[in-house]
């Protein structure tokens, strides 16, 4: 039986129960993760906005990539998702596919470039993929968005659907709230993803749900749900990468994990090499050239 493509081949060097290394020369595909639903598998997701970052996390074996709108907060100093455009999600989507080999690249739609008509989500849909090569895209909404799922999906682009808080409505929110708190918010948010997925949806994103809600949507869903602030029930977590990097200035959301500070390392080892060079330490001579 092949390995699954999200775990390692078991070879005698291969550390089991890790996330798959390069040790298979294709992408990852929606099929992968249809499989991985039937095995309860988990899997990550980050997001990725140019290629050198998500050059790394596809080596270390990170299954799917997001080019998330978060691009707007985490890249391009937006206080929201809601300015940023078709033209940088394509160039950072395309940026992101030509920095990875295996990783399933998934690009959201942004604000305003779906809403109108699935019409509109299926030209911008086409973009993404024709021009950045992405291979599949996310756009927000339940039922309010699912006929928009069934022409894009009909098409043949797979859809990464996401429900619960939809950032891209933070105006209307008035923040970023958790969603589907009583009975009536948790009824409604189990008719988005019965819709979502009959709508043809390879796979949803949960986002700021109660983790209990979150594990009742995915036991009843028979594609791969993404949790983001839905706690441990989802069969996937997707991650802001300045967030779980420790890149992000200021307060990060209750459910983020830091793996890491690089914000802290870089501003380090800036300073180090501000010092040496104010001090003549760097360049040293073997440094320089003859
Ligand atoms: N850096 C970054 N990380 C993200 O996760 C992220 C973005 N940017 N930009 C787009 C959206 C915005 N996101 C957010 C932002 C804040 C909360 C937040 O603070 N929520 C409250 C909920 C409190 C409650 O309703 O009980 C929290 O305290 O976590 C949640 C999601 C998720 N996305
Ligand atoms: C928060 C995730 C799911 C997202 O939509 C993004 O990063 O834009
Ligand atoms: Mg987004």
């Amino acid at each position: 039986m092949n390995a699954s493509p999200l775990q390692p081949a078991q070879t005698q060097d291969a550390p089991t129960n890790t996330l798959y290394g390069g040790v298979t020369n294709r992408r990852v595909t929606v099929r992968d993760l249809a499989k991985a639903k039937r095995n309860g598998e988990r899997w990550a997701m980050l997001t990725a906005y140019d290629a050198l970052t998500a050059g790394v996390f596809d080596e270390a074996g990170i299954p799917v990539l997001l080019v998330g709108d978060s691009a707007g907060n985490c890249h391009l100093g937006y206080e929201t998702t809601v300015p940023v455009t078709m033209d940088q999600m394509v160039m950072m989507s395309a940026a992101v596919v030509r920095g990875t080999q295996r990783s399933l690249i998934v690009a959201d739609l942004p604000f305003g470039s779906y809403q109108e008509s699935p019409a509109q989500a299926m030209h911008n849909a086409a973009r993404l993929m024709k021009e950045a090569g992405v291979h599949a895209v996310k756009l927000e909404g339940g039922e309010r968005s699912a006929r928009t799922i069934e022409l894009l999906v009909e098409a043949g682009i797979p859809v990464m659907a996401h429900i619960g808080l939809t950032p891209q409505s933070v105006h209307a929110y008035g923040g970023y709230p958790v969603q589907g708190r009583g009975d009536e918010a948790a009824h409604q948010l189990l008719r988005d993803a019965k819709a979502v997925q009959q709508a043809g949806a390879f796979s949803v994103v949960l986002e700021a749900v109660p983790a209990e809600l979150a594990t009742e949507v995915t036991a009843h869903s028979a594609i791969p749900t993404v949790g983001i602030g839905g706690g441990p029930g989802t069969d996937a977590q997707v991650l802001v990468w300045t967030d779980f990097a420790g890149m992000t200035a200021g307060r990060v959301p209750k459910f983020v994990k830091q793996y890491a500070n690089l914000r802290q390392t870089l501003a380090q080892a800036a300073g180090e090499f501000a010092a040496d060079v104010r001090e003549g330490t760097f360049p040293g001579p073997e440094h320089s050239f003859q």
